[in-house]
């Protein structure tokens, strides 16, 4: 488990021009669950990575891992206190001239681990990320998702109770990325891992967070359980983990409506019904319909006859199903516009849009 306290960090502290990349930050990631953070470039993921793994003193605040807070700790005590945090990074950086086996022994070797027992170590591990038939081959032998899951097996060589990934799937094809996320959540569920997945990819949160935090500027201004968000018509992020493409305009005398799963208990053939009971037609100009963990969310537009909009938002809700206009009567906008615009506001910093 780890708890992150009011964790602040200030660069040029005592100079004229201080700056504060990270703001009172507080969260806590349990033992056995993934904790995805998403941000803009520029929002400070990097230096929450290198404070949290404490590469990077903090300010102030605490980063306290199983009960034991290590900031209040001093050079030696850190050197052993950093081993309960393992850390996979965006390239995994691998020494070239040393093999995938070779790689993962590092940490043990730092260790004064002995060779049997580094040999036996090592060899698990390459088993466990599924690369125990390459143990041999030297890193630019490997595709880069092997690479990235040697990182892993290497993050893990010294048992720690939290895993952070900083970017880890960047750059990675899809097969490649899947295998990662796949490795991630089978760690976390073998190991007991408290897992900080920090990432600027909304759609490896969906596929394996438990909870999300959007950090902004320096603070996290959203977090919730990701299955809560996905629910939430309301929420920003949530809006942001349902993408989907753009949907088409609605026709003469059809007003385009947006609607949102906001409960598990929708009924799969709830179109179906709504247009039974309404007696009217209802179209799908646009649609993201996906299950995660056996729980169904989704964000559609669909048009129905003008005339018949508070009917089917009434209906709607009685399915728990969240209905709003997304236009005012007569005007043409599209609503995938701020489907984009969602998305783009939490990947994107404030001085990039205004470019
Ligand atoms: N050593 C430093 N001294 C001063 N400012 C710094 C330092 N390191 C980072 N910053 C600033 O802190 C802010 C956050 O940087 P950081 O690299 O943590 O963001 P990020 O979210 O990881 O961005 P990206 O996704 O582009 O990597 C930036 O404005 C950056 O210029």
């Amino acid at each position: 488990m780890i708890e992150v306290v009011e964790l602040t960090k200030v660069f040029g502290a005592g100079t004229s021009k201080p700056t504060t990349v990270l703001d009172e930050i507080d969260f806590t990631v349990d033992s056995g669950e993934i904790f995805a953070v998403v941000g803009p470039s520029g929002a400070g993921k990097s230096t929450l990575a290198r404070c949290l793994n404490l590469l990077e003193r903090p300010t102030s605040g605490k980063v306290v891992v199983n009960g034991e807070d290590l900031t209040a700790l001093g050079t030696s005590g850190l050197r052993d206190a950093r081993r309960r945090i393992g850390t996979v990074f965006q390239s995994s950086s691998l020494l070239a001239r040393r093999t995938a086996a070779e790689n993962v022994a590092l940490p043990l070797e730092y260790l004064g681990a002995t060779k049997a027992s580094t040999r036996a170590r090592v060899a698990d591990l390459l088993d466990l990320v599924g690369l125990a038939d390459k143990a041999n081959l030297y890193p630019h032998q490997l595709s880069g998702g092997q690479r990235q899951r040697v990182g892993i097996a290497r993050a893990l060589a010294l048992k720690p109770s939290v895993l952070l990934s900083d970017e880890a799937t960047s750059g990675l094809d899809p097969a490649a990325t899947d295998t990662f996320l796949n490795l991630l959540t089978e760690v976390r569920d073998e190991l007991g891992l408290a897992v900080v997945f920090i990432t600027h990819e909304m759609d490896t949160i969906v596929r394996v967070a438990d909870t999300v935090g959007r950090l902004d500027h320096g603070r996290i201004v959203e977090h919730g359980r990701l299955d809560d968000l996905v629910l939430d018509p309301d929420s920003v992020l949530g809006r942001a983990l349902r993408p989907r493409g753009p949907a088409a305009r609605a026709g003469a005398d059809q007003a385009a409506i947006d609607v949102v799963y906001n409960s598990t208990s929708v009924p799969a053939d709830w179109l179906t019904r709504l247009g039974g009971r309404l007696g009217i037609p209802i179209s799908v100009l646009g649609a993201n319909v996906q299950t995660v963990d056996g729980i169904a969310f989704g964000d559609l537009t669909v048009s129905v006859p003008a005339d018949h909009v508070s009917a089917f938002v009434d209906a709607a809700a009685e399915l728990e199903l969240s209905a709003r206009t997304t236009q005012t009567p007569g005007a043409a906008t599209d609503p995938a516009d701020d489907h984009d615009a969602t998305t783009n506001d939490i990947l994107t910093t404030k001085e990039e849009v205004a470019v």
